[in-house]
């Protein structure tokens, strides 16, 4: 599992372990570190142009530090100073007897366009709102310029926190980020501003519950169904399908299509889209009686392709178990109803649902993700998954959210999302608490949609019969 820390932890355990360290410590780990990861990426740093952006805090000061170390092997690194008059004095000072030199923002632009490596140290979990106007031109220089990006703890511009970038941001190809992950490097948009992220441990003693977790192959692997010698089908769970209409039909077959997949030993479907269901997977428990009267079922999933059928909703909300509410569904339930639930509710909208739901427009849902997730999941009292291009999880008692991290782009084709609620209710009635369905359904049909779309872009029945080899990734990496 990685984990990500709130900027008000991180500061609290820097002090804790400033108070045992001499002056200065964690800088130069932090520096070493970043340094390592600069030559590594230059190959070779003898004779290399390195240009550091120095804004005024600790982060510039690391930037310095590093800066040094590799004008000893041989860089020629000049420092482009954004605040000259408060630059790092200590790692001013290092540069300079490295044989570093230093130059005011003004004169960087060009050098920045020559450069090999430049590194971002303008401002980095003491920072507030995008780049200030004079650090715009470098950044944007940096991105069109050949020189690999490194951005030190942070691309300079992006809320640590909450991942929003309000405003000009660095775009680099790597981070160091020091001691743990932030949450920024997460969650979109500020993720993708972060290209790949690379931790240097500085020795931060965290507490134990993170604000952020992405889980990994093990994570998964442990909580991916498995059934035991004594099961049946009715103990590995029966997931009720409430989907599809007669103008919808597909989603109710691309639902069932992952509720298959899913883990649960047997997938009943109710709605006026059995023929095709049938057709397609003959292996469905098909009921002409609505979701009350249908038989055993352990979780449903409703809303998917439903149109305006307000009626069945309701039904299956009125139900005493786990329920995933999807697509039309979101809208057909009324939070009074969701909330008054004792079994646990999962709700799994894009961001045009939460926008709808919340009652904001779509870009504030995308631009603060993590605020919207969680809003929505206090609101409703809910599980909620916000689909996109990060999709995250919270739970309804606050807790560490989940960001998902094998998502691909390629997901966003019609339907996949009904793929995922098959999948994720499928996971519900084989006994998952409904924060660990989510996380670990999103994290397999992300990893089916990356093997579905390999070599060419794929449809969304494609990415539901690519999750038996993304399962069986996760199980042979993540439990041998
Ligand atoms: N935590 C740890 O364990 C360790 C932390 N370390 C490092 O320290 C870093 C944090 O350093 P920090 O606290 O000095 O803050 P930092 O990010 O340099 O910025 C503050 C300055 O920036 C300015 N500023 C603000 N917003 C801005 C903007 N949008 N655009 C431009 N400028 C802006 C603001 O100036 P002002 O508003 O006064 O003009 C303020 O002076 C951390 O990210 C990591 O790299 C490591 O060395 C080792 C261990
Ligand atoms: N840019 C993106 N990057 C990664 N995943 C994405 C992106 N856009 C959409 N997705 C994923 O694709 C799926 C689309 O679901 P949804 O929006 O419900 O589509 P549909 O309603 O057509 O089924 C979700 O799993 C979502 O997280
Ligand atoms: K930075």
């Amino acid at each position: 599992m990685r984990t990500a820390y709130s900027v008000e932890t991180v500061r609290a355990a820097e002090r804790t372990l400033m108070a045992r360290l001499p002056d200065g410590a964690l800088m130069q780990r932090a520096a070493a570190g970043l340094a390592a990861a600069c030559a590594q990426l230059l190959g070779r740093v003898y004779g290399s142009r390195v240009v550091l952006l120095v804004g005024s805090g600790d982060n510039g000061g690391d930037a310095l530090w590093a800066g040094a170390r590799l004008a000893r092997r041989g860089a020629a690194v000049t420092a482009v100073l954004l605040a000259p008059g408060r630059a790092h004095p200590g790692g001013l000072a290092a540069l300079r007897r490295a044989g570093g030199v230093t130059v005011p923002a003004a004169d960087g632009v060009p050098l920045v366009e020559r450069a090999d490596l430049v590194l971002d140290g303008i401002v980095g979990i003491g920072g507030t709102g995008g780049l200030r106007a004079e650090a715009v031109p470098l950044a944007e220089a940096a991105h069109r310029s050949r020189a690999a990006v490194v951005a030190v703890d942070l691309p300079s511009g992006v809320d640590a926190d909450t991942g929003q970038v309000r405003g000009a941001a660095v775009r680099a190809d790597l981070t160091v980020t020091f001691g743990t992950h932030k949450p920024a490097l997460f969650v979109d948009p500020a993720r993708e501003h972060a290209g790949s992220v690379r931790l240097v441990d500085i020795g931060l003693e965290l507490p134990a519950g993170p604000f952020l977790e992405a889980l990994q192959h093990a994570d998964v692997a442990r909580l991916l169904p498995v059934p035991a010698a004594e099961s049946d089908k009715y103990r590995r769970g029966v997931v009720g399908i409430a989907a599809g209409s007669a103008r919808y039909p597909g989603a109710a077959v691309l639902a069932v299509s992952g509720a298959l997949r899913g883990g649960a030993g047997a997938v009943r479907y109710v709605g006026p889209a059995a023929d095709a269901v049938i057709a397609r997977y003959p292996e469905t428990l098909v009921s002409d009686q609505g979701p009350k009267k249908a038989g055993r079922v352990q979780a449903w999933v409703v809303g998917p392709g439903a149109g305006d059928d307000a009626r069945t909703v309701a039904q299956v909300l009125a139900l005493d178990v786990p329920v995933l509410v999807d697509a039309d569904g979101l809208r057909l339930a009324p939070a009074r109803d969701v909330r008054r639930r004792t079994a646990p509710t999962l709700m799994t909208p894009h961001a045009g649902e939460a926008a709808a739901l919340l009652g904001v427009g779509r870009d504030e849902v995308e631009g603060a993700r993590l605020d919207a997730v969680r809003e929505l999941a206090g609101r409703y009292r809910a599980t909620v998954l916000l689909k996109g291009s990060t999709t995250l999880v919270a739970g309804p008692d606050g807790g560490p959210v989940r960001a998902n991290a094998t998502g691909t782009p390629w997901l966003a084709t019609a339907g996949s999302g009904d793929v995922l609620s098959g999948l994720a209710g499928s996971l519900l009635a084989a006994g998952l608490p409904a924060l660990d369905a989510a996380s670990a359904g999103a994290y397999v049909h992300g990893l089916a949609g990356r093997f579905a779309a390999r070599h060419a872009p794929a449809g969304a029945h494609d990415i539901a019969d690519a999750i038996p080899r993304a399962w069986r990734d996760v199980r042979e990496a993540g439990v041998g």
